[in-house]
């Protein structure tokens, strides 16, 4: 229980009806799930507006209603706020009543089109080893400490962020490593929290379904950075040509990461491989188990981060080069007649691409690349000729299958696929509806030595169509199928 005026500290207010005094049990922004004394906040949504359900929750027993609209008609004895902007209100009203969480742990946020699981999930790994107790909010996985929970959202509701930073808090946790989509910012979930850092990856083609255009895309990842204090730092990809952008307006301070050009932290591949990365940061070699040229990249911007986190250099690059892979990107496995099975999450055009001519580079002869990928439903169709188009190009043989069809039909998705690919690249391309029957195919095509990727679902443990999730994972069935064929 928790006084409303307590919980209503720095929201911007445009007018109240009622007491503020009065205690609450808890807060929801889903009608579905008040009970007694609960507060409501009705945000309006992409599919529908939390404004229809003030009634539905007042009758469930919220006593105060956050809104940006007041209903035509008042109910005696709830307390009505009105706010200019209900999901930032709701954003600081969560920080406020779980205790301002995130003041009490070291906040980094990673943002950028690809790689911020990676990067989280690494320098989670990274302080882990250095002996830190450490919490993770991430695509894959929510982790309190040793704590595992699952993970709905890359950056989750900021009810939820400030439940577990709380929860965190109860662990006595002292870095806090999360990933802030461009949903999130969008959507204000990290508003109100105090970041100690921001990094970001790089930006292209993605989501431009809910954004609109590159430049909304764009601008909102911007907002992040102009989110920072003073007392924070901003590290960002200078490589990136919107790297610079996103300092235009912080009050951060300001530092780069970069292969190609002078940075803060300079990196150089000296070696890229199937076995690993040999790689200069700064002035020091470091040898690391992750391949891929991207990468490099990721590894840069943690060797940076752990940098402005005070972590002695030294000790930074012996944890770097223990650091292991994580699921679902570019995990892979060797088997007995010497097939490399790659899974991937790459499901933006981008991701695709850099993990294709990524294969491409640390190929040694002339095996086989054997592709097996599709695209979402429900999400961005203007990737889908792209992506059929890139893999395509850079593979020599490849299965279009489906991915997540949602409620789409998977057919439609892969003859989108399919009207991105060129003429000549033709005699390529398979599709197969059945993504188990894909790999299956595949794994008929590879002979010894050959490569087979499989993008786009990385650590998921599931297939939806039509709203019913079933259990699929592309590493166990790669393995089970590759198995069943004596390969
Ligand atoms: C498109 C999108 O981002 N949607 C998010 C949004 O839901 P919405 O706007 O569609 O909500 P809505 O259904 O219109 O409902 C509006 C309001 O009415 C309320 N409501 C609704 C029905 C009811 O009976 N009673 C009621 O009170 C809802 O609780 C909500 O507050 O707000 C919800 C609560 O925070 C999110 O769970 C939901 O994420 C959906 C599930 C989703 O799929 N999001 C994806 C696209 C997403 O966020 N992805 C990014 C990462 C992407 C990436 O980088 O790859 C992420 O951070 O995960
Ligand atoms: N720095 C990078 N640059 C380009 N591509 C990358 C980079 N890091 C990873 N990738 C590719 O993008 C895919 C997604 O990586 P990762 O999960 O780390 O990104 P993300 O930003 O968390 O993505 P999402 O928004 O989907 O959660 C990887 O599977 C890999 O193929
Ligand atoms: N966070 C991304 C993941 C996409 C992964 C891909 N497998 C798909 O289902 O489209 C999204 O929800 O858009
Ligand atoms: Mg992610």
């Amino acid at each position: 229980m928790k006084e409303l005026k307590d919980i209503l500290y720095k929201v911007a207010i445009n007018a109240v009806v009622g007491n503020t005094t009065t205690h609450i049990n808890k807060i929801e922004f889903d009608s579905r799930k008040i009970t007694q004394d609960d507060m409501f906040v009705a945000i309006r949504g992409t599919v529908v507006d939390g404004h229809e359900y003030i009634e539905k929750s007042i009758n469930l027993g919220a006593t105060a209603i956050i809104c940006e609209k007041m209903p035509e008609v008042l109910v005696e004895g709830v307390t009505y706020v009105q706010v200019a902007d209900a999901q930032q209100a709701l954003a600081i009203a969560a920080s406020n009543y779980y205790g301002s969480p995130s003041e009490n742990l070291r906040l980094i946020g990673i943002t950028g089109t690809n790689g911020k699981t990676t990067i989280a999930s690494l320098l989670y790994q990274l302080f882990k080893k250095a002996g830190f107790k450490v919490g993770l909010l991430s695509t894959v996985k929510i982790m309190v400490d040793t704590k595992e929970h699952k993970a709905t959202h890359t950056t989750p509701d900021s009810l939820t962020i400030n439940y577990y930073l709380k929860e965190m808090n109860a662990e006595g946790i002292e870095y806090c490593f999360m990933e802030v989509s461009s949903h999130g910012i969008d959507q204000k979930r990290t508003e109100g929290l105090m970041f100690e850092g921001g990094v970001f990856t790089n930006l292209s083609h993605d989501h431009l379904d809910y954004h609109n255009t590159f430049k909304e895309y764009r601008d909102v990842k911007k907002i992040f950075f102009d989110g920072l204090s003073n007392k924070a730092f901003a590290l960002v990809n200078k490589d990136d040509k919107n790297g610079g952008f996103m300092l235009q307006n912080t009050k951060a301070r300001q530092y780069s990461y970069a292969l190609k050009s002078y940075a803060d932290y300079r990196g150089q591949i000296l070696e890229n491989g199937l076995g690993g990365l040999l790689l200069k940061f700064n002035d020091h070699e470091v040898w690391t188990k992750l391949i891929g040229s991207f990468n490099a990249y990721n590894l840069l911007a943690i060797f940076g981060t752990a940098e402005l986190l005070g972590l002695e250099t030294l000790e930074t690059l012996r944890l770097l080069s223990d650091l292991e892979s994580v699921s679902g990107r570019f995990q892979y496995l060797i088997s007995d007649t010497k097939i490399t099975a790659i899974v991937d999450y790459a499901h933006t055009p981008d991701a695709l691409k850099n993990v294709l001519e990524t294969i491409g580079d640390i190929r040694t002869n002339n095996e086989t690349l054997i592709t097996v990928v599709g695209c979402g439903g429900d999400r961005d169709k203007m990737k889908r000729p792209v992506m059929g188009n890139i893999a395509a190009k850079l593979s020599n043989k490849v299965i279009f299958t489906s991915d997540n069809p949602r409620t789409e039909d998977p057919h439609q998705i892969i003859e989108a696929m399919e009207k991105g690919v060129e003429p000549q690249d033709y005699k390529k391309i398979t599709s197969i509806t059945d993504r188990k029957q894909a790999i299956r195919t595949a794994c008929q095509f590879a002979e010894e030595n050959d490569i087979i990727l499989i993008a786009g679902k990385g650590h998921e443990t599931y297939q939806e169509t039509d709203g019913v999730r079933v259990d699929f994972n592309d590493f166990e069935i790669i393995k089970e199928e590759l198995k069943k064929l004596g390969k």
